[in-house]
C-alpha cells in the first residue's frame, strides 16, 4: 500500500485515552504540547458533525464584514484549517498550514478538552463551541464514516450505535466532549452555541457570534451572512460543500458532505428500541449538568 491508501480504513488509535482517526493520531501529542497559539486566534471547536463547517463559513463572513467576494478566496478547509488534520506523506498537516494563514487565524478542531493545545489555553483565545443533539450527530457521523476513507468502516447502523454509545468512534465520547467544554465555558473565553438554535433562528445566532467577535452589523449585513450560509447555499457552493477535496478522502458518491442539514433526521434511522436505548445514554451523559439538547 502506498499514498493515501495507507491511511484508508485503519482502526482508531488511542491517544491519551481518546480513540483517534489513525492518520490524525500521528504526532497529535506534539500539537497538544507544542502548537503555538497567537493572541488573536479564533477557534471553532466541536464534536464531529455538529455544525463546524456552517460555523466556519459564518465566522469567515463575519471577519470579512459580510463581504461575499472575500469569502470566495478559498475553500472552507483552506480558510479555516483543521488543526489536527494530517495524512502523513500526502498533504501538509493542518498545524503547519496554520503557520502561514494570515491573522486573525480561524482554527477548526474536534479535539476534546484533554487534547486541546496548551498554548491556546494559555493565550485565552476566543473559542466558539458548537454542540448538536447526539441522535442527529450519530446519524450524520455514521454517513460520514461510510464516505470518509480515513475513518474506520462504521459497520451496520445497529453496530454503529453501540460503538457510539461506548465512545469508540473518532474523537471519543460525545458526552465527555460536550460536557467538558460546557463545564469550562465560564472560566475560559468560550461562546457555547447549539446547532438546533442555529437552525431555529440563524440571524439571532449570527448576531451572537458577531458580538462575541466584537462586531455589530446592520440588518442588511446579518441577513446577507444568513443567506450565504443557508444549507441550500452552502450545499451548492463548491467552496463549502467539500467537493474540492479529493474523492480518495471523501467519496461523496456514497454520501454527500452536505447531507440533510436538519434537526430530527434521526427519526428516519432509529427504531423505537434504539431510540430508547439512546435516551438512556443521553440521560446518563448529561446527568448532573444543566446541558439540554433539542431533538
Ligand atoms: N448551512 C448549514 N445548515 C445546516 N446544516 C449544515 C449546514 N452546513 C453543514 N451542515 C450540516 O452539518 C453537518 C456536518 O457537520 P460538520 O461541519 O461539523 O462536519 S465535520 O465534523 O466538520 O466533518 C452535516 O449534517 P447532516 O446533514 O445531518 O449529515 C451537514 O449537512
Amino acid at each position: 500500500m502506498s499514498g493515501k491508501l495507507e491511511w484508508r480504513r485503519r482502526d482508531l488509535v488511542n491517544v491519551r485515552g481518546v480513540p483517534m482517526i489513525c492518520a490524525f493520531a500521528q504526532n497529535l501529542e506534539e500539537i497538544t504540547e507544542h502548537f503555538q497559539a497567537k493572541d488573536d486566534d479564533i477557534v471553532i471547536a466541536t464534536y464531529p458533525k455538529s455544525g463546524t463547517t456552517w460555523m466556519s463559513e459564518i465566522v469567515d463572513l463575519i471577519l470579512n464584514d459580510g463581504d461575499v467576494e472575500k469569502s470566495r478566496r478559498g475553500a472552507i478547509f483552506q480558510k479555516v484549517p483543521m488543526l489536527e488534520f494530517r495524512v502523513p506523506g500526502e498533504v501538509p498537516p493542518g498545524s503547519e498550514i496554520l503557520e502561514s494563514v494570515p491573522s486573525p487565524r480561524v482554527i477548526k478542531t474536534h479535539l476534546p478538552v484533554p487534547l486541546f493545545p496548551k498554548s491556546l489555553w494559555d493565550k485565552n483565545v476566543k473559542i466558539i463551541y458548537v454542540a448538536r443533539n447526539p441522535k442527529d450527530v450519530a446519524v450524520s457521523f455514521y454517513h460520514f464514516d461510510m464516505m470518509n476513507q480515513l475513518h474506520p468502516d462504521p459497520g451496520t447502523w445497529e453496530e454503529y450505535i453501540e460503538k457510539f454509545i461506548e465512545g469508540n468512534v473518532g474523537f471519543g465520547s460525545w458526552g465527555a466532549h460536550v460536557r467538558d467544554w460546557w463545564n469550562l465555558r465560564q472560566q475560559k473565553n468560550i461562546l457555547y452555541i447549539f446547532y438546533e438554535d442555529m437552525l431555529e433562528d440563524p440571524i439571532r445566532e449570527i448576531r451572537k457570534v458577531a458580538k462575541f467577535l466584537g462586531k455589530d452589523f446592520s440588518e442588511e449585513v446579518v441577513n446577507r451572512i444568513g443567506q450565504q450560509t443557508s444549507f441550500k447555499a452552502m450545499k451548492e457552493n463548491p467552496l463549502t460543500n467539500y467537493t474540492a477535496l479529493s474523492s480518495t478522502i471523501m467519496d461523496q458518491s456514497i454520501s454527500p458532505f452536505m447531507r440533510k442539514g436538519i434537526c430530527g433526521d434521526w427519526r428516519n434511522h432509529f427504531t423505537v428500541a434504539q431510540s430508547e436505548r439512546f435516551d438512556e445514554y443521553y440521560q446518563r451523559e448529561t446527568a448532573g449538568t444543566d446541558l439540554t439538547f433539542h431533538f
